[in-house]
């Protein structure tokens, strides 16, 4: 269980009730030794005089019939609030604790706190049935000789007898077991514990003795729809002497004689409940973890629900819902203008691709054209020195071949000179060979005139041999002339190469452009189809 702190602390609370002198006190001659304020919760001993929140009895004291009301009525209501309490009835032998605690039954028409308690406590169990789950737990238990023997335990011989007669007998059971625990909580190991969903007052009577202690436990659930929650559980202990000053909320009532002879007896008993007054509690409530979370809940719940109500019908609910239809309508007109905007974009960004695409094929057309006009250039060029390498050739091819014919000419004129000359030489030697047969004189005439001849064909011959020469050296210049004609037809054909090379690549550059030129205007083409798809 937990517990819930409550913001004031506050002291046991004592109440002293003064009996009559009894019949033996009266046939003994006893005399009154206390004298009870009018009006006034005080009594004197003596010399002593006590104060206490209450003073019972005697005939100036309030009256003992009061005493439950004010004293007792609170702690009963406080154990529905989950509060814990005490209710200890403190004197001597005879002093009246049986008496006031009601636990003996045997005074008639006299009814003491336990009964009354019981009493309350059912017909406000009753009352509240319908709301609250209850559940009652009690254990009865006496102290003889410091032993704790349980007066539940249905084992006990005497349990008949007991509840009769008031008075205090050792059940059959072995003596219970007081533990502390560690935060501070009495327990009694061993001890029957009965559990009533619904107890009747004359149950719960059959187990009231004296000088014992009754404990009440008290737990409560709240009745909501199915679910059964447990709120808190308050504990009443009736005349529970063993944790009186451990408790946290305690109502002592001190039972003193008026006789003079227990004079001695009931000043310590007054001594002793002045000091009780001076103990200080500080009340918690006992509540269940997990129903402390669902009080929680629950509150916040109908917090919530009764927000939502007292908002259901309200101007301020009719303005949200105004504004949350004007959001609504800005939030569909901007989705519209955002898709437009989008729509613009889309052409807007088509634009500036087909901007880029403009410039990109002025560029490529420029590109083109400067590579067409180099290229044109180039050619241009390799025309002009093919066409002076050609003049050059021609220069050259003419030369030569009007060089030949003249070469060829002449060599066929001094062939045709030393053919001849060579003819009237070997003509000349014969006539010599036939002058050897004629006379001397013939054959000197003969033979000067043929040396003389001689010497001219050999002058001939000579001139022709120097001839020759001359056209060795002629010829040896035409082979010269025949290789510069040569390197001339390499360089031509080297031109016309680059020519070819030159051409073809005009050709092909013109061919991509062309290619280029034809994509790129299918792209073109293309073009509203993308925007369209792109928009719908
Ligand atoms: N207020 C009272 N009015 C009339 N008679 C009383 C009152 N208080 C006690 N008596 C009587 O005094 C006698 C002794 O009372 P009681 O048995 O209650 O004392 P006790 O304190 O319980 O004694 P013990 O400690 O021995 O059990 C009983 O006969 C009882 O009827």
């Amino acid at each position: 269980m937990e517990t819930t702190p409550v913001s004031e602390d506050c002291c046991v609370k004592v109440a002293v009730h003064v009996r009559p002198l009894i019949v033996d006190e009266k046939l003994q001659g006893c005399n009154d030794c206390v004298t009870v304020s009018p009006g006034k919760p005080q009594v004197q001993i003596g010399t002593h005089s006590f104060t206490f929140d209450h003073v019972y009895g005697s005939t100036t004291g309030s009256p003992a019939s009061s005493m439950f009301d004010e004293c007792i009525v609170p702690l009963v209501n406080g154990l529905f609030q989950g509060y814990n309490a005490t209710v200890l009835a403190y004197g001597q032998t005879g002093s009246g604790k049986t008496y006031t605690m009601g636990t003996g039954f045997e005074d008639g028409c006299h009814i003491g706190i336990t009964p009354q308690v019981m009493n309350a406590l059912f017909n406000k169990i009753d009352s509240l049935k319908h709301q609250i789950q209850f559940q009652l737990h009690v254990s009865f238990i006496e102290i003889l000789k410091e032993e704790v023997h349980d007066l539940l335990d249905p084992t006990s011989p005497n349990k008949s007898d007991t509840a009769s007669t008031g008075k205090v007998h050792v059940s059959g059971k072995p003596p219970i077991q007081i533990r502390e625990s560690s935060n501070g909580v009495i327990t009694l190991a061993g001890s029957t514990e009965y559990a009533f969903v619904i107890i009747c007052y004359n149950d719960m009577c059959l187990y009231s003795r004296s000088h014992a202690i009754f404990t009440i436990t008290l737990e409560q659930m709240p009745i909501i729809g199915d679910g059964r929650v447990h709120i808190n559980k308050g504990l009443l202990a009736l005349g529970n002497v063993i944790s009186a000053l451990g408790d946290e909320k305690k109502r002592k009532e001190a039972c003193i004689s008026l006789a003079d002879i227990n004079a001695e007896e009931t000043l310590n008993t007054l001594k002793y409940a002045n000091r009780a007054r001076n103990i200080q509690n500080k009340p918690v409530v006992n509540r269940d973890p997990m129903s402390n979370e669902m009080l929680k809940m629950r509150q916040q719940l109908q917090y919530l629900q009764a927000e939502l109500c007292a908002r259901g019908g309200s101007d301020e609910v009719q303005v949200l819902k105004e504004r949350i239809a004007w959001l609504e309508a800005t939030n569909e007109d901007l989705c519209q203008k955002l898709h437009e905007y989008r729509k613009k974009c889309n052409i807007t960004e088509q634009c500036e691709i087909d901007s880029r695409n403009f410039d990109e094929e002025t560029a490529k057309e420029w590109e083109h054209k400067l590579l067409q006009n180099t290229m044109d250039k180039e050619l241009h060029e390799l025309n002009r020195r093919l066409e002076e390498k050609e003049s050059e050739m021609k220069l050259f091819g003419g030369d030569t071949v009007a060089l030949k014919q003249h070469f060829g000419k002449k060599i066929q004129e001094l062939e045709d000179e030393k053919r001849a000359v060579q003819q009237e030489r070997d003509r000349l030697l014969a006539e010599i060979e036939n002058l050897s047969a004629g006379s001397e004189g013939q054959k000197q005439r003969v033979q000067d005139i043929h040396a003389q001849k001689l010497m001219s064909l050999e002058a001939q011959i000579l001139d022709f041999k120097r001839k020759q020469e001359n056209q060795v050296q002629v010829l040896k210049l035409k082979h010269k002339s025949d290789e510069a004609t040569k390197r001339l037809q390499d360089e031509i054909q080297f031109i016309k190469a680059q020519k070819v090379q030159l051409q073809h690549r005009i050709k092909q550059e013109a061919e991509q452009f062309r290619q280029w030129k034809a994509s790129r205007e299918k792209e073109l083409l293309q073009v509203p189809c993308i925007l369209h798809s792109d928009i719908t």
